[in-house]
């Protein structure tokens, strides 16, 4: 799934209108269809968590809607769904591989799935098999019980909103438009659809004009600002933005919350907080950016007559990191076959050079993960005094001590792990290293000579941080795993402004360095020296714990041994250490209880 900025999504506006001839109320219509089906998804769903029973099947009889169930009234604030145990993964929490949801309505109307001739009663299945079925994901049983207000923009935003709101008025939903700036100022097909509201005779109010109580309705579409939008919400946007916040009724945003950065996933004062975002046909990269990714909800990304051609076409850098992205573009087998006639020899030798007596866990974490990801054989050169203390801790491991009596790396090893390096696939360095005299020069032999794929992690990123290290020549792909802080001691920034745009930051230094490089954290970003970026969405907040980001770099080293390229083995590595993440949280009474180790026991 091809991930956007507002820049390149008014491009593709421009491209379908123009180039396809696809009237813009076409694509408008659209949007407020899937807006309103969406609506109706969220009313069905807190209808049945409230008790009101299976709205699916027999809800519809004869034709005749029932009005017993879905009576609001237990507003959700924020939609449960998608949100585990605490696991906000929102974005693809539909299956466990991370694929993004693309739709979930039609299926529960009560009306008959005519495509299939089975599931719920339809309006007059027979024992002929005549069957004639309705438009389910636009019928809503119960829907007198609810009243949903339309927040409108002067933008297309709020044309998409006036759109949906016609939509729910034939489901049956009372709606109220609540218009943010006078209507006579909507222009083109904003203006169109407020005409349109307005000759089905929808009531409307102008905010500031007429009373308004945000409270007395069963929930709140947000169509105020979309990716047209400017910096901070001003006057009456900004305040019906804090008085819907306020409310506690859920809230359906219009293709992004009012109030959020569609780049760069910030969020300014005041900003919408949504139980659901329907974004419209591209998925945008605020959505999947914090503090974003948690103001949009449940993120559902839907079509409105765009073709997603266009995308590739226009040459969209940013992917989100789903099974489909993994096989299809990366070409990585998922299933991780192995030869029926292997051997160690087979999957992949990797060298490890790592740890210091205060942080020799952090080897043997990067270690075992390697040796979980699947590669034939682990050497870890480390300084000798650790051998005594970790000998036997990992029976699997080879141990390759090197010059360091007092437990700490010492320059004058770089000659000997690049002997050892010579016979192995290839090189991690970095968790435990602490840094040591000398190690500025250490690592640029290692960098220029090393004949192989490198990753570096946690000190020897401090060591990169250092130097000016793009003079440095280097035959081989680099994998940088960077935390925030390690990637602003790498930029030159603060943790905070790594944090304001990690997608645009990762695919420059990406660029501008040479190098992949994976920025971890909360939808951990990817990006390679080729200006492509994929978004990571496996993962357990329960992972923010001393030791994964060791594991990570076992499991990237892992994958690299056994033969997958360096853009390969960063996208999946990071994948399945997330799903390993989930898995172990699961495993847990409490996901807090969570360590790095039992990541590692989870792949
Ligand atoms: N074919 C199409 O066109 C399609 C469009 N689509 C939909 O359109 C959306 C984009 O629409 P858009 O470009 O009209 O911008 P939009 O987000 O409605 O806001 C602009 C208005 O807000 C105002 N404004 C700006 N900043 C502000 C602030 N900080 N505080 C207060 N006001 C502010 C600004 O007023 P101004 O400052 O110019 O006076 C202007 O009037 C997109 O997200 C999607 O929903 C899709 O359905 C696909 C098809
Ligand atoms: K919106």
């Amino acid at each position: 799934m091809d991930v956007v900025t507002a820049e390149e999504m008014r491009a593709f506006d421009r491209d379908t209108i123009e180039r396809l001839g696809i009237p813009a109320i076409a694509l408008m219509e659209n949007a407020g269809r899937a807006i309103a089906e969406e609506v109706i998804a969220l009313c069905r769903r807190r209808a049945s968590s409230a008790g009101g029973g299976a709205w699916g099947a027999g809800a519809v009889d004869g034709g005749v809607r029932r009005n017993e169930a879905g009576v609001p009234g237990s507003d959700v604030g924020r939609d449960g769904a998608g949100v585990v145990g605490g696991n906000a993964r929102r974005v693809g929490a539909g299956t466990a591989g991370g694929v993004v949801r693309c739709s979930e309505t039609g299926a529960t109307g009560g009306v008959a799935d005519a495509s299939s001739g089975r599931g719920a009663p339809g309006f007059g299945a027979d024992a002929t098999g005549f069957t004639v079925s309705g438009d389910a994901a636009l019928t809503l049983a119960g829907a007198g019980g609810e009243h949903w207000l339309v927040l409108a923009g002067k933008g297309n935003n709020g044309g998409d909103g006036l759109a949906a709101a016609r939509h729910l008025r034939e489901a049956g939903i009372a709606v109220t438009l609540v218009y943010a700036a006078a209507p006579e100022s909507l222009a083109g097909e904003a203006a169109l659809q407020r005409d349109a509201a307005a000759a089905m005779g929808i009531p409307a109010v102008v905010y500031g004009k007429d009373a308004l109580d945000l409270a007395a309705c069963s929930g709140i579409v947000d169509a105020l600002l979309g990716t047209g939008s400017a910096g901070a919400p001003r006057g009456a946007y900004a305040e019906l933005i804090a008085a819907a916040n306020a409310s506690g009724r859920a809230i359906v945003s219009a293709d992004i919350p009012s109030g959020l950065d569609a780049d760069t996933g910030e969020t300014h004062e005041p900003c919408m907080h949504a139980s659901v975002t329907v974004c419209l046909a591209f998925l945008k990269r605020g959505l999947l950016q914090y503090p974003g990714a948690e103001a949009a909800g449940r993120v559902v990304v839907r079509s409105i007559g765009m073709p997603a051609a266009l995308a590739r076409e226009g040459g969209v850098k940013v992917s989100l990191l789903t099974p489909e992205v993994l096989t299809a573009r990366l070409k990585v087998d998922l299933a991780r076959r192995r030869s029926p006639e292997g051997h160690k020899g087979t999957y992949g030798h990797v060298l490890l050079a790592a740890g210091s007596l205060r942080m020799s866990g952090a080897g043997l974490l990067s270690a075992r993960a390697a040796l979980r990801a699947g590669c034939g054989l682990v050497t870890w050169a480390l300084p000798e005094k650790l051998l005594p203390y970790v000998i036997g801790s990992v029976p699997e491991l080879m141990l390759a001590p090197v010059a360091g009596g007092d437990g700490e790396w010492k320059a004058g090893t770089a000659a000997e792990v690049l002997r050892l390096s010579a016979s192995r696939d290839c090189i991690a360095i970095g968790p435990g290293l602490g840094r040591f005299e000398g190690d500025t020069e250490w690592l640029r032999r290692l960098w220029e000579e090393t004949d192989g794929p490198m990753v570096i992690d946690a000190d020897a990123l401090n060591i990169l941080a250092d130097a000016d290290y793009r003079s440095w020549s280097r035959r081989h792909p680099v994998i940088l795993t960077p935390h925030p802080g390690e990637m602003a001691r790498l930029a030159g920034i603060s943790t905070a402004e790594v944090q304001r745009d990690r997608i645009g930051l990762a695919l420059s230094y990406a660029v501008e360095h040479g190098v992949i490089l994976v920025l971890k954290g909360a939808h951990t970003v990817i990006a390679t020296p080729e200006g492509q970026a994929y978004i990571n969405i496996t993962g357990h907040p329960g992972m923010g714990t001393g030791g994964a980001g060791d594991v990570l770099t076992g499991i990237i080293s892992g994958l690299l041994a056994q033969g997958l390229d360096a853009d390969q083995a960063a996208a999946f590595g990071v994948y399945l250490h997330g799903l390993a993440g989930e898995r172990a949280a699961r495993k847990r009474d409490h996901p807090a209880a969570l360590m790095a180790g039992d990541i590692i026991e989870a792949l």
